[in-house]
């Protein structure tokens, strides 16, 4: 079998991307994320006020993995822990007949003031997962040998509706040649490797280590990247009362390219172009990944192409322009 499910947009800057789920018999907005390995999800077991605004999972008791439960902490300090039961998920017609629900009992602050996200359905490996006693499997993982062909695609856009496929390769989505370049997954994530970079035409070999992650809104790479990258903007500046980089809201903003497997892989100046900030300046796309230990390539990488992640023998990473 295969699939697809939309991704849209939670907001008008992409800060997030939501897709449809349905749970046992309800219907969940999860935000995919390829860099987490949790399926967890707001349940009946909270507290009525962390609900409100929420579609939420109706446990059912006799579903329950007695004595199982998970606790989960995300790069931005959010997080949540709860119970785990067995029931069925349902992806764009793809079925998990006894997939493991994470049902929520405490979420953070971050998770109950953002009403349009009813849980994460996490897209990495499995060796991730945070489930104890026992580790569960991701959705994709659960899902894998029924799929036609063993891989997802991610087709995020620009302040638009995209889309997750399963099992399939969509051709409407991308033009020219799929470029595969081999994962590195020995750290649980889709992790790629760059060996240059550039700013407008400008090229500059370099290497760049990071993973795929459709759960981070922005480009995280190194410092001295970020610097040149800003160097080319009119009146940027880091801001440490915004959190990074900004820049006139007028400014003219070069491409920035990642070298993949000998192919730029470019990131078109208007995306990095993230929002506006209360200041009245813009806020950067793209950031420095001082404290973080790797690249981070988000959704502002992510939402000019078609990205094939795909669990063969061998897993692999195929990058399309859309
Ligand atoms: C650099 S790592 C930071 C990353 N978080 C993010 O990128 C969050 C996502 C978000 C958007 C809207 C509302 C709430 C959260 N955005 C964020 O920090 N932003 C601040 C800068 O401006 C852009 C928005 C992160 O923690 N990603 C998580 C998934 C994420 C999904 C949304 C809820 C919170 C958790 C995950 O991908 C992860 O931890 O990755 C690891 C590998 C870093």
């Amino acid at each position: 079998t295969n699939g697809s499910a939309p991704a849209v947009p939670s907001d008008q800057y992409d800060s997030l991307y939501l897709s449809p789920v349905t749970v046992g018999s309800s219907t969940l907005h999860l935000d995919f994320d390829t860099g987490s390995s949790d399926l967890w999800v707001f349940s009946s077991l909270q507290a009525q006020s962390s609900l409100v605004g929420h579609d939420y999972y109706m446990v059912d008791p006799a579903k329950e993995k007695q004595g199982y439960t998970w606790k989960i902490s995300y790069g931005d300090g959010s997080g949540a822990s709860g119970k785990v039961y067995a029931d069925k998920v349902v992806v764009g017609g793809v079925t998990a007949t006894a997939q493991a629900v994470e049902a929520a009992t405490a979420v953070s602050a971050q998770f109950t003031q953002d009403v349009d996200t009813d849980g994460l359905l996490g897209l990495a490996m499995s060796t991730l997962n945070t489930v104890k006693p026992q580790q569960q499997k991701t959705f994709f993982d659960t899902v894998l040998k029924q799929l036609a062909q063993p891989l997802f695609a991610v087709d995020l856009k620009y302040h638009a509706a995209g889309s997750y496929d399963f099992g399939f390769i969509d051709k409407s989505k991308y033009t020219g040649a799929i470029n595969y370049v081999n994962a590195d997954t020995s750290k649980g994530w889709w992790g790629v490797s760059a060996t240059a970079y550039s700013i407008g035409n400008a090229s500059t070999s370099a290497t760049v280590s990071g993973i795929l992650d459709t759960g981070t809104t922005l480009l995280y790479v190194d410092t001295p990247i970020v610097k040149a990258y800003y160097a080319k903007v009119k009146g940027s500046k880091m801001d440490n009362t915004q959190g990074g980089y900004v820049f006139p809201c007028s400014a003219t903003l070069p491409d920035f390219s990642l070298t993949i497997g000998g192919v730029k892989q470019i990131v078109p100046g208007k995306h990095i172009n993230y929002s506006p900030t209360s200041a009245g300046n813009c806020f950067g796309g793209i950031q420095t990944n001082d404290g973080i230990g790797f690249s981070i390539l988000g959704d502002i990488f992510l939402k000019s192409k078609y990205v094939i992640h795909e669990m063969g023998s061998t897993p692999r990473i195929g990058f399309a322009q859309q």
